[in-house]
């Protein structure tokens, strides 16, 4: 019967596969960390089968976070309505438990992702042009004075020609002076304008740049699973873009706010010259932003269809050339380059649909200048026959019907880029700013930053590692009582990772449930083996143990505490991880050593030691630069097994003392394998090791072998004892043909 702490009431709840109740609540709730009125809970087949006897709910601990159910049935409203008194957080131990921890807390209980949190907003934009006040305003001012200059323009042009025909009798040069002292400042002002406009909003984007991408790396993994990579850089490049251009592509004279200046300006000036032509002016400028504004909207789709045909034959290319081995391996060129072909095709004729759409809106404009210009030539001809209109005003109209023609067409453009800059943000707030940011990792950056974590590299092995007692018979655990002040490493060092009736289904999958209460006791300083069929889910379990993914149900603890209670980057320093495809960064070698303790200067000769240690020092000072030599993307100028030797490498450096290898040297040759698992063997040297492998010749030396099947472990032993009892393991041997003793 698993049970929650609540005052006042009793809950209980059941279903097929547990029973729950909720009855009342001490003073200093251990669970604490619920929000009243923002729970609700439910019940749900699917989680049932984390509830049961034996799961107490204070044990594992609640989370501070909003609780929500999803699960609509009559059952959880009426849980709902109850467990809206829950008491408000108490417990700060708590604090850093996120959605997950919750979920698996409650078993029972699905959360649903906290709301959409808006990564860029008004206020934060405002904000960070609040910062730079004193160059907007100077920026603010350039625009007003190189406004004022620019719509002087046509009056002058109107007074020169008066000046010409005789009507004005002020001199021809004072005037030519006048108007050349605007021609300079005009452009002198527009430099100011720009350069200070230009310099305010980088400075912004590079925040918000900055902002997106801290946001998106600490994502929970799920996320990465979900959007792909091209996504994800598209937010950066081209969504981030659009917000970029839409100061930086409308700061010309034809543009936004130096547009909007001057349709304003001119539509005053206009009234003030003559208020009988100005409306006929305004009225027909209104029928060109009209028209202007239809044209876009029409075209929206077909420019959004000339955006995604281009993507496409991107996303083609891509694929294409990061595949280049394989496609050159099937002799796939001719079937890329259809494809590839067909997209082009595509995005060609979208081109030309574009082009025409382009050429009737240009002409359109057109159309609109001349009749305003007739509508002028007629009224205004008209009315300076009959004596009522000044020649000079005449001619002032016609250079304003210019100006306000270009700068509606500029506006309404730039409204379009608003437009797409709006959802640009409103894409970047919609992928980036769902509930999914890892908390665990979020919080302890945070910590790090503010440099509260000790030795924030550093894993040293500082701990009394005590007698390394390698029997798997006794059943109590080498463990620690959890004491805030040890760090992470220190208690990895010492004490035993224990995975406790683990449940799991990943989150895109989640009614695929991989892992089904699975145990599995790593002794410290000890080699465990992880074997099975393909698809058990031994992978799975190192997902799970790399705090990639928190367990559905169940826990895994470190010396006794439960490993929620770690923030997730102290985690990493704990856990090393080789792969059986290791990534390296298109850096040198050395560099790529030097990332095992990515936030401390490593000396050289720290490198080689590693180096050597992995047994790559005698291939690295072959390769063309030494240490300096550049691996290429993801260390495409070495072998596999160079490649794997220097994560070794990276790993010794980072001397974490839990190691997990998947399938580290399956990928290799015998040569290759040898001399990489003569460093592997180095590297688990007085570790916690977890070792996957499909070929049980690589473990028969492991402390202890867990046999793995269909999310379970349904056998753990030595070799010998496994063999002896002629089980699965004993059948996956004889399947292997191996030669054992
Ligand atoms: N990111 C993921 N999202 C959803 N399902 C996944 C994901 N990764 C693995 N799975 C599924 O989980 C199951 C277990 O996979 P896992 O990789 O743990 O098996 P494994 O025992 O390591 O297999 P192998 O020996 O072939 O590597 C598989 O059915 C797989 O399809």
């Amino acid at each position: 019967m698993s049970t929650v702490a609540m005052r006042q009431f009793s809950v209980t709840a059941t279903n097929s596969f547990c029973s729950w109740s909720a009855t009342t609540i001490p003073k200093t709730p251990p669970l604490c960390a619920l929000d009243p009125g923002q729970i609700r809970l439910s019940v749900s087949r699917r989680f049932g089968f984390l509830g049961g006897d034996g799961t107490s709910l204070q044990s594992l601990g609640v989370g501070r976070r909003r609780l929500s159910g999803v699960d609509g049935r009559r059952s959880s409203k009426r849980v709902a309505t109850k467990a809206a008194f829950i008491s408000p957080p108490a417990d700060p131990q708590f604090a850093n438990l996120d959605n997950d921890g919750m979920e698996d807390v409650l078993g029972s209980v699905p959360v649903a992702p906290r709301g959409p949190k808006p990564i860029i907003t008004w206020s934060l934009v405002l904000g960070l042009l609040w910062k730079q006040k004193l160059r907007l305003s100077v920026a603010a001012m350039a625009l007003l004075a190189a406004t004022t200059c620019t719509l002087m323009m046509p009056l002058f042009s109107g007074k020169f020609f008066e000046t010409l025909i005789g009507v004005r009798k002020e001199p021809l040069s004072e005037l030519l002076a006048k108007l050349g002292v605007i021609y300079l400042m005009e452009p002198a002002l527009t430099v100011v304008f720009i350069t200070n406009l230009v310099h305010v909003w980088e400075n912004v984007m590079a925040h918000l740049r900055s902002e997106v991408f801290r946001r998106i790396l600490i994502q929970k993994v799920e996320f990465f699973d979900r959007h792909k990579v091209g996504e994800l850089t598209g937010i950066l490049s081209q969504d981030l873009g659009a917000m970029k251009d839409l100061v930086n592509e409308n700061v010309s004279r034809d543009r936004g706010f130096r547009a909007f200046s001057e349709m304003m300006g001119t539509l005053c000036i206009l009234f003030a010259l003559s208020t009988q032509l100005a409306p006929v002016l305004a009225l027909l400028m209104l029928s060109v932003s009209a028209t202007i504004s239809i044209y876009k909207r029409t075209t929206m789709p077909v420019f959004k269809a000339h955006g995604a045909f281009q993507a496409r034959m991107i996303d083609c290319a891509n694929e294409t050339f990061s595949a280049i081995r394989t496609v050159r391996s099937f002799g796939g060129e001719r079937r890329q380059t259809g494809m590839f072909d067909e997209m082009v095709l595509a995005f060609q004729k979208s081109g030309d649909k574009l082009g025409w759409l382009k050429s009737t809106n240009e002409s359109w404009t057109r159309v609109a200048i001349y009749i305003s210009l007739m509508a002028l030539y007629f009224l205004g001809g008209t009315k300076v026959k009959a004596g009522e209109l000044a020649i000079g005003t005449m001619v002032s109209f016609v250079g304003y019907t210019f100006t306000l023609t270009f700068a509606v067409q500029g506006l309404v453009n730039t409204l379009a880029d608003l437009q797409g800059m709006l959802s640009a943000v409103k894409r970047i707030n919609t992928v980036v700013g769902r509930a999914e940011v890892d908390e665990w990792l979020a919080h302890g950056l945070e910590r790090e930053a503010r440099g509260e974590l000790q030795n924030p590299d550093e894993c040293e092995s500082s701990v009394d590692t005590g007698v390394v007692d390698r029997s798997f018979n006794g059943t109590a655990a080498h463990s620690l009582n959890y004491d805030s002040k040890k760090s992470v490493c220190e208690l990895a060092w010492s004490g035993d990772v224990v995975l406790e009736n683990v449940f799991f289904a990943y989150p895109l999958r989640p009614e695929a449930l991989i892992l089904k209460g699975i145990n599995l006791h790593l002794k410290r300083r000890t080699v465990t083996a992880v074997v099975g069929s393909s698809g058990a889910g031994k992978s799975t379990i190192v997902q799970l143990l790399a705090r990639f993914y928190e367990p559905s149900g169940g826990r895994i603890t470190l010396a006794g505490v439960d490993v929620r209670k770690f923030d997730k980057s102290e985690w990493a320093r704990a856990v090393s991880i080789v792969n059986q495809e290791p990534v390296l960064f298109a850096m040198t070698v050395a560099e790529n050593i030097a990332y095992g303790l990515p936030n401390k200067a490593v000396s050289e000769a720290e490198i080689v030691a590693a180096a050597k240690a992995a047994n790559a020092h005698d291939f690295i000072v072959s390769l063309p630069e030494g240490y300096d030599t550049m691996v290429g993307e993801r260390g495409s100028l070495l072998s596999g097994g160079q490649r794997q030797r220097i994560a070794i490498a990276r790993a010794l450096l980072k001397n974490a003392p839990i190691l997990i290898l998947d399938e580290a040297t399956s990928a290799l040759d015998s040569v290759s394998e040898r001399l990489v698992q003569g460093a592997l063997d180095r590297l688990m040297k007085g570790r916690t090791t977890l070792v996957i492998a499909h070929r049980l010749s690589t473990v028969q030396a492991a402390d202890q072998i867990a046999v793995c099947a269909d999310g379970n472990v349904i056998e753990v032993g030595t070799h010998a004892e496994l063999i002896a009892k002629e089980g699965t393991y004993a059948s996956l041997v004889n399947t292997q043909r191996l030669s054992f003793e």
